[in-house]
């Protein structure tokens, strides 16, 4: 499914990430590794929003070769989302949707899952920061991708919240899209069926599975 060459991120702050070689099949990922060890880093890179040196394949399609049709595979939900203040997840539902192909029923279900209807009007600017994660969590739903990149999924959501994306994880899942999830909740590492799981170790990736 994913497939990674000589990846290399440098900052100027001096902190490298270096990854040789990573094959990951169909199925969830987990991504582990203590505050700054690298995983934003590397999810904005396979997202497509980080520049790096190496290769970033997915399902055959280069990231650097074709950006648009790889970009279309691949939706991310970032840990700390930020979006223009004066727009509505209404507005960028409509944005999303159109860039991601998602259909109007696709959009329905989605707004009544994350029970977001009450708010989605309202500018971002007057949300709370769960209703911001959520904001995040839907769009990166939108669509058909074959992967869904969630860096800490579940922080600043309620538990009802946690409980209904934990299924919708596991149900897109066995439709067969992927997943590439970080987390420091322990609890959520029990709850889900991970096909690998890896650490990062100052900008070092170590595979456990
Ligand atoms: N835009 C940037 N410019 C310079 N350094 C950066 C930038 N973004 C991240 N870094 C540095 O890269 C390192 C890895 O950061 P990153 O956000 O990828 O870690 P993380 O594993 O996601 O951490 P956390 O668990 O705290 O979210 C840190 O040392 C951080 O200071």
């Amino acid at each position: 499914m994913l497939e990674i060459h000589h990846f290399l991120k440098k900052y100027p702050t001096g902190f490298h990430l270096e990854i040789e070689f990573l094959k990951l099949e169909k199925g969830i990922h987990l991504i582990q590794g203590e505050n700054g060890a690298g995983k934003s880093t590397l999810f904005k890179a396979i997202a497509g929003i980080q520049t790096y040196s190496g290769n970033i394949i997915l399902d055959h399609i280069d990231l650097k070769k074709h950006p648009l049709p790889y970009r279309q595979q691949v939706n991310f939900s970032e840990a700390e989302p930020l979006f223009p203040g004066f727009l509505s997840l209404d507005d960028l539902i409509i944005f999303v949707s159109k860039a991601k192909k998602a259909t109007e029923n696709q959009i329905k279900v989605l707004k009544e899952t994350f029970q977001v209807s009450s708010f989605s009007a309202n500018p971002i600017s007057t949300y709370s920061s769960g209703m911001l994660k959520k904001t995040s969590l839907l769009l990166a739903f939108l669509g058909e991708p074959k992967l869904i990149i969630l860096d800490e999924p579940f922080t600043t959501i309620d538990t009802g919240s946690q409980d209904f994306l934990i299924r919708l994880i596991e149900q897109k899942s066995a439709d067969g899209v992927s997943f590439l999830l970080s987390t420091h909740q322990k609890a959520f590492v029990d709850l889900l069926s991970f096909k690998s799981v890896h650490r990062l170790l100052h900008g070092t990736m170590i595979s456990h599975q």
